[in-house]
């Protein structure tokens, strides 16, 4: 098992007279045995990041430990990738289409130059593990996605790695299998306790595997922690997006009765923290309801009267969208369980403690 230690690693790539900053200034503990997601949207630098830990690209600065061995310094390579003992999964598999499932899952073993027996046994275990021992004879072609997708696993995993990468592994499946395949990751993680690195722009991914997070936006890696923490407490309006939909407002903090709210319009969100002036206001749309009633129990607070502007279906809900009473463009998105007619006026509510402040 290994710890991987990066220590302010910038990667400054050079493409036509331009310079990328594809990660800047990266600082990151990964446990020994952990399992570790890395979220962030396009471009931020996520890929860059696992093809410097795979050694397929160099920093251009920082440090890069292994345990306690520099494998990578500024500019230079100090373990080459294949001295690492890293197993990886990328989003294509990059399965080779003309070797079988087995000998795809024999490749990385043949340098090793073992003996015939050794490596049907070594197969046959991490086969029998994903459950794709009754497939092996199979060329990548006769396979279902999920199928290719552990083999590709198969293949990380044969040459008992001490670091697993895998990079947006559940993005080329189907939805509908896609929940199974990350409870298989998850499993085999939890099994083998390799220190695995899972790189996705999903949230789903990250939940269902990671048990720490990192979050990178624009190369910089601005939250590290528990994937629920970061759900909470976001750092920026940006990490929250990246973590479900999200209502966006503008506000003015107000105090009434000694309570400090964030006045919208003719809204009013009761609010903790206590920043004076505008704020950026982030809530989740599973934390807003709208209803007839006055009052939906303690868990719930009034924000105001409203009046709902459009009501769709999506996914088994209805998307209901309100505004206040005067102005039309405050926008805010409710997901209920039944149809409300467009014009009527209903009482928009808000889960206690769960606006999110952003200044
Ligand atoms: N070889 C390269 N040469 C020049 N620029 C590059 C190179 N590789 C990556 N970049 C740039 O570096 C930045 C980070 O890219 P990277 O692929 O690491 O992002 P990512 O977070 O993995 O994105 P995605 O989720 O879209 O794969 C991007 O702006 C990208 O265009």
């Amino acid at each position: 098992m290994v710890n991987v230690v990066a220590k302010g690693i910038t990667k400054i790539y050079k493409s036509r007279k331009k310079e990328v900053v594809a990660l800047d200034n990266v600082s990151i503990d990964i446990r020994s045995g952990e399992s570790f997601g890395i979220l962030g949207p396009s471009g931020a630098g996520k890929t860059t990041f696992m093809r410097i830990i795979a050694g397929l690209d160099i920093p251009t600065r920082g440090e890069l430990y292994f345990n306690d061995e520099l494998v990578a310094v500024s500019g230079k390579l100090v373990v080459p990738p294949e001295d690492r003992n890293i197993g990886m999964v990328f989003q294509t598999w990059a399965l080779y289409p003309n070797m079988t499932a087995y000998d795809n899952i024999a490749f990385p073993l043949r340098s090793l130059r073992m003996n015939k027996d050794e490596e049907r046994k070594r197969i046959n275990e991490v086969s029998d593990i994903l459950g794709i021992a009754h497939v092996l004879n199979h060329y990548p072609r006769e396979l279902s996605g999920g199928q290719q997708q552990r083999v590709a696993l198969a293949r990380a995993l044969v040459k008992n790695p001490s670091i697993l990468l895998l990079d947006e592994p559940f993005s080329n499946l189907d939805a509908r299998i896609r929940d199974s395949a990350r409870a298989l990751v998850r499993r085999i993680q939890n099994e083998l306790k390799i220190t695995t690195i899972t790189v996705s722009h999903d949230p789903a991914d990250i939940f269902s595997i990671a048990e720490r997070a990192g979050v990178i936006v624009h190369g910089k890696l601005v939250q590290v922690d528990k994937p629920s923490a970061i759900y909470s407490n976001p750092v920026t309006v940006e990490v929250a997006r990246l973590i479900g939909d999200l209502v966006e407002l503008s506000g003015r903090v107000e105090e009434r009765n000694n309570k400090v709210y964030a006045v919208v319009d003719d809204f009013t969100f009761p609010i903790s923290k206590v920043t004076a002036g505008d704020v950026r206001l982030g809530i989740r749309l599973e934390d807003l309801k709208i209803s007839d009633e006055a009052s939906l129990g303690d868990e719930w607070v009034l924000v105001g009267k409203a009046r709902v502007k459009v009501s769709s279906y999506s996914s088994g809900l209805f998307r209901v969208t309100v505004v206040p009473p005067s102005n039309d463009n405050t926008e805010i998105v409710a997901m209920m369980d039944r149809p409300f007619d467009v014009g009527k006026e209903v009482n928009l509510f808000v889960r206690s403690g769960k606006v999110l402040v952003f200044s």
